[in-house]
């Protein structure tokens, strides 16, 4: 076996997994499995499969992830730069397809970047209620940010606090809540052997007190009646089931749910309840997962704010643009003009880096529309369009910034244009003469 385990991890293991022991140690020759998850904010599974240009399997837990093959590149794909899907670890597609979300919930993602779930979690509430994404780390929530706006979420507002701070904000704000806590990474080992590393530089006393933190104060945020899922990619028990353990004595109102088995999920130690995921029973890395639920009857807290006035580049830009904004409020945040369909209450002195749509910026008067307005829009929604199909060498010359020459399509139009793919947006342009001028976002450019 080339990845070298640690003597005191490999002893660990046998004493959890007794005659399982090496099955999991053959797992390691075997390759990991890659996997991809449609964004049913974009479009349908069944329309997916329809154009999929990779050969994709399903994935047993997971309603909209398939299993691609390594050597495809589906991150290289233009529909990958239409937000059409996301790349996902097959196992780590479980927590958010567990935790059962209705449209126009308040959802909270507290250990969110850089987005694996919470793109799940936007895609099932449809741009529907509020996702607040949360991050203790500023730098890894650009990337949050980013995925977030690629899958054309509009209703998602994204933070960077401490979850333990942010608790004593939201006191039973939200209707569900997924704890992707930070966890030793035992079950990635396969996938990320440099994990290895770090798992030896901590002893497994460093994770489960800041894992029992989370999770309790991520209850305190959670409505009554509402669902919270905790979840980790380790096998070890101080980190899973006695952090379950710790926040059902600290929170008597709360109980667990049974997660339902599928083949090869075999349950939480002494927890029959929860799940957990061994690379050696099935196709994809390991996980733990566990449902819990707070009793009583949720109440529905609506936050309101007053409209602005508009600019008027704003307003006229609007008129190439049927997006249905009636529902939500602007903002105007240093120059960026911000949408949102729904509200948090009023915060003081936290870092909130996205509230919303930031719909785009005003310079020297002008409106200039953002990358993620962009992406949210449906191709219908803009006036003028440039539906370039896949194979077409323009979308990637566009995708690399570079001007694209649109003449020999029936367009006599003159200003913002939405460049989109297979009827699918990608960004946007000026068009004069046929000649797209390109204005897609510098750091999401194809490389
Ligand atoms: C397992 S990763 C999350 C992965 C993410 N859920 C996904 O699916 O893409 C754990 C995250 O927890 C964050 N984190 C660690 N301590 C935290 C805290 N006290 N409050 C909020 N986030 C925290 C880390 O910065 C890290 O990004």
């Amino acid at each position: 076996m080339s990845i070298q385990l640690p003597k005191n991890y490999i002893q660990q293991m046998k004493e959890l997994l007794k005659d399982e022991f090496e099955a999991y140690m053959q797992s390691f020759e075997q390759e990991r499995y890659y996997g991809l998850r449609i964004n049913t904010n974009k479009i349908s599974v069944e329309d997916f499969l329809k154009i999929s240009p990779f050969q994709l399997k399903p994935i047993p837990w997971a309603d909209n992830g398939f299993y691609y093959q390594g050597n495809q590149k589906p991150a290289k794909h233009p529909y990958y730069y239409a937000g059409l899907y996301y790349l996902q670890e097959p196992s780590a597609m479980l927590p958010a397809q567990v935790l059962p979300i209705e449209e126009g919930e308040y959802v909270l993602d507290t250990c969110a970047a850089p987005g694996g779930k919470s793109t799940e979690l936007a895609a099932k509430l449809q741009n529907t209620g509020l996702l607040l994404s949360n991050d203790i780390s500023t730098s890894r929530c650009q990337g949050l940010i980013k995925n977030i706006e690629l899958s054309g979420s509009y209703n998602t507002w994204v933070c960077s606090e401490d979850l333990v701070d942010l608790s004593k904000r939201f006191k039973e704000t939200f209707d569900k809540i997924l704890v992707d806590a930070p966890c030793s990474g035992e079950g990635m080992f396969r996938k990320e052997p440099h994990l290895i590393s770090s798992w030896q530089e901590r002893d497994d006393t460093y994770y489960p007190p800041i894992q029992k933190d989370i999770l309790s104060c991520a209850v305190d945020m959670l409505k009554p009646g509402g669902k919270i899922v905790y979840s980790t990619c380790t096998f070890s028990i101080k980190e899973n089931e006695e952090v379950i353990q710790d926040v059902l004595q600290r929170h008597s109102d709360l109980h667990l749910v049974p997660i339902s088995k599928m083949p090869g999920f075999a349950s939480g130690v002494g927890m029959e309840e929860c799940v957990r995921l061994y690379p050696h029973k099935i196709k994809g890395e390991g996980h733990f997962v566990a449902l819990l639920q707070k009793e009583g009857d949720a109440t529905k807290k609506i936050c309101k704010k007053e409209n602005i006035s508009l600019p008027e580049s704003f307003k006229e830009f609007l008129q190439m643009c049927s997006f249905d904004f009636s529902k939500g409020c602007f903002s105007i945040k240093n120059d960026k003009i911000i949408w949102s369909p729904q509200q948090l209450s009023e915060q003081k002195r936290w870092r909130l880096l996205r509230s919303g749509l930031i719909c785009g910026g005003i310079k020297k008067n002008h409106f200039e529309p953002s990358q993620a307005f962009a992406l949210a829009l449906k191709k219908e929604e803009f006036k003028n369009t440039a539906d370039l199909s896949v194979d077409d060498p323009r979308v990637i010359k566009y995708l690399k910034g570079e001007t694209i020459d649109i003449k020999d399509q029936d367009t006599t139009s003159k200003g913002w244009i939405l460049v989109c793919v297979d009827g699918y947006p990608l960004g946007f342009g000026k068009i004069d003469k046929g000649i797209i001028k390109n204005k897609y976002a510098k750091g999401w450019r194809w490389q």
